[in-house]
């Protein structure tokens, strides 16, 4: 048994939680709710009364977050000390979006010149493919990237470009290539010119199956459109830690961008994997992306953890996870632009959080990482809302939205926006029996049959969901807004005394995943396995049913 259900905080938000009345009360009870509740950091604002919470609770999860030695936990990662102990790794990616005058150290060797090095690297690298300077093979300047990466080193690129979009320059496309399913690169490469195309081959380990496989492909159908060997220098760059095995590849040395073992591949967008964003939307662009990731880095680190965004999400998730039997955490994106963000976070999030064990090895006694999903709204509303609404399962939502669109028309914003808003409310107050009745009230049905439509017509309310909204949808704010879920998540397995940043659970499935290659390609049938696998690897050789 873990000491921290033993604690006699955690006891007491047992008790708690509880005892406190439906969140329609809470509101009663207090008028100054939304302004106790909500606080402003880096150009968001968080709106975060709408959760099961009063002063008492929010004293009780700040008090948690104390007892885990939450600040001390956070100077540590700061600090670039050995936090993955798994992996005997320290933690930076925030010196990735340090300022350049900064000192911070890994293992003994101030790494910001390096950082610094390789932005000025990314810097040149972007102007001279954006200006048309940097050429094919037959002259020609490029107009289309294929990023090849997958996990960490496909998902932030291709969801901040996405997000991006109204702040694309320079004429470029870019395309993302991640599954090993030759149908994403084939899908790809019909519409593409071989002579204007730039391939981005981005993996931290330069080992990755499905990176690679991809890659040669890649290289293959290059080859194959009439370049030759010398040509592949001017249409494949790398982003990867590992350098000798990018070389012996056949990258040329200097079109490698480095990326260091104290980057998680979860956490890496802000390093040189960052590079299609940056041949998107410009350099200067990708800094203030950079800059208001760092704001929050500051924020982070300088605020009193009772006003502290990041901080507040997290407990209020640990509330939702420990206390209130909740598994999952919903991402309710009020904007186009931001509809891959619950992709994203979904990686962050389950593969930092989704742990069993402490750091030192101990089974935990209680929930640790929820399920995270979600979507655009309003789309989900005429979804999967009804079982947010209706269902038996507890999900917290939070709600994403800018005030202002990147294409205002009409009234399409104030609907969103008035969606948005009346979700959070619907799932917050919901609607009594009474209620339902009432509005039935005027109704032609007979009395048996209202009775039974209000009892469906009926909604519990006391939905938990957090409101983020910001002015606009610019680099600054999203880079503001995916550090807040960083470190949001990192207080999270901070709180659960977990490693958030290994991922040991994904490597038995790699492993099995090589050895069943094998017997695919082996002469005789699968024979040695259980007999579900042992039949679906045979039926799979011969072809068809
Ligand atoms: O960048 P790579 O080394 O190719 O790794 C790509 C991805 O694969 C791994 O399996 C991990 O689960 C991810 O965290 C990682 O981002």
């Amino acid at each position: 048994m873990t000491t921290l259900t033993q604690s006699t905080t955690w006891k007491a938000l047992q008790t708690h939680t509880s005892q406190l009345p439906h969140m329609r009360e809470l509101f009663a009870q207090n008028p100054q709710r939304f302004e106790q509740m909500s606080v402003t950091a880096c150009g968001l604002f968080l709106d975060y009364s709408k959760n099961r919470v009063n002063d008492e609770t929010l004293k009780l999860l700040f008090s948690l977050a104390k007892e885990a030695k939450l600040s001390e936990k956070i100077t540590a990662m700061f600090n670039g000390d050995m936090i993955n102990n798994t992996e005997q790794r320290a933690v930076l990616h925030t010196a990735l979006r340090s300022k350049a005058t900064q000192t911070i150290i890994a293992e003994g060797v101030n790494i910001v010149p390096e950082i610094q090095q390789t932005l000025a690297k990314m810097a040149k690298f972007v102007d001279s493919v954006q200006s048309g300077n940097w050429k094919g093979y037959t002259g020609k300047a490029i107009t289309d990237i294929v990023s090849i990466g997958i996990g960490g080193s496909f998902l932030g690129p291709k969801i901040v470009s996405q997000a991006l979009k109204p702040y694309w320059q320079g004429g470029l496309n870019c395309h993302f290539v991640a599954n090993v399913d030759a149908t994403s690169l084939c899908e790809k490469l019909k519409n593409l010119n071989a002579e204007t195309t730039l391939f981005i081959m981005s993996s931290k380990s330069f080992n990755t199956q499905e990176t690679l496989t991809n890659t040669l492909s890649a290289k293959d159908w290059f080859l194959a459109q009439g370049a030759s060997q010398q040509d592949v220098a001017k249409h494949f760059v790398a982003v990867t830690s590992n350098v000798a095995k990018a070389t012996e590849f056949g990258m040329d040395a200097n079109n490698i961008f480095p990326m260091w073992d104290w980057v998680g591949g979860r956490y890496s967008l802000w390093s040189a994997i960052g590079l299609p964003i940056a041949l998107l939307i410009g350099m200067d662009n990708f800094k203030d992306l950079l800059d208001g990731a760092h704001q929050m880095d500051e924020h982070f680190t300088n605020t009193p953890i009772e006003q502290n965004m990041p901080v507040i999400m997290a407990m209020l998730s640990v509330l939702y996870s420990n206390f209130h039997g909740s598994q999952a955490h919903v991402i309710l994106a009020y904007d186009h632009y931001l509809r891959g963000l619950p992709a994203y976070f979904q990686q962050l999030d389950m593969e930092s959080n989704g742990k069993s064990v402490t750091l030192d090895g101990t089974d935990v006694d209680y929930s640790t990482g929820p399920v995270i999903w979600g979507g655009e709204g309003t789309n989900g509303q005429h979804a999967y809302h009804q079982l947010l609404h209706q269902g038996t399962a507890l999900i917290p939502a939070d709600f994403i939205m800018p005030l202002q669109s990147h294409n205002p028309l009409g009234k399409h914003h104030d609907q969103l926006a008035s969606n948005c808003f009346g979700q959070t409310q619907a799932l917050m107050q919901g609607r009594t029996y009474d209620e339902a009745l009432a509005e039935l009230n005027n109704s032609s049905l007979e009395p048996a049959q209202i009775a039974l439509i209000a009892k469906h017509k009926a909604m519990p309310g006391n939905k938990p969901s957090n409101t983020l909204l910001m002015d606009k949808l610019t680099p600054s704010t999203l880079g503001a807004l995916i550090a807040l879920y960083e470190h949001r998540t990192f207080v999270q397995g901070a709180i659960w005394q977990i490693n958030s940043f290994d991922q040991w659970g994904v490597e038995l499935g790699k492993q099995l995943g090589n050895d069943v290659l094998d017997r695919i390609g082996a002469p005789e049938e699968a024979s040695q396995l259980d007999s579900s696998s042992n039949a679906l690897i045979n039926l799979y050789r011969k072809g068809q049913l």
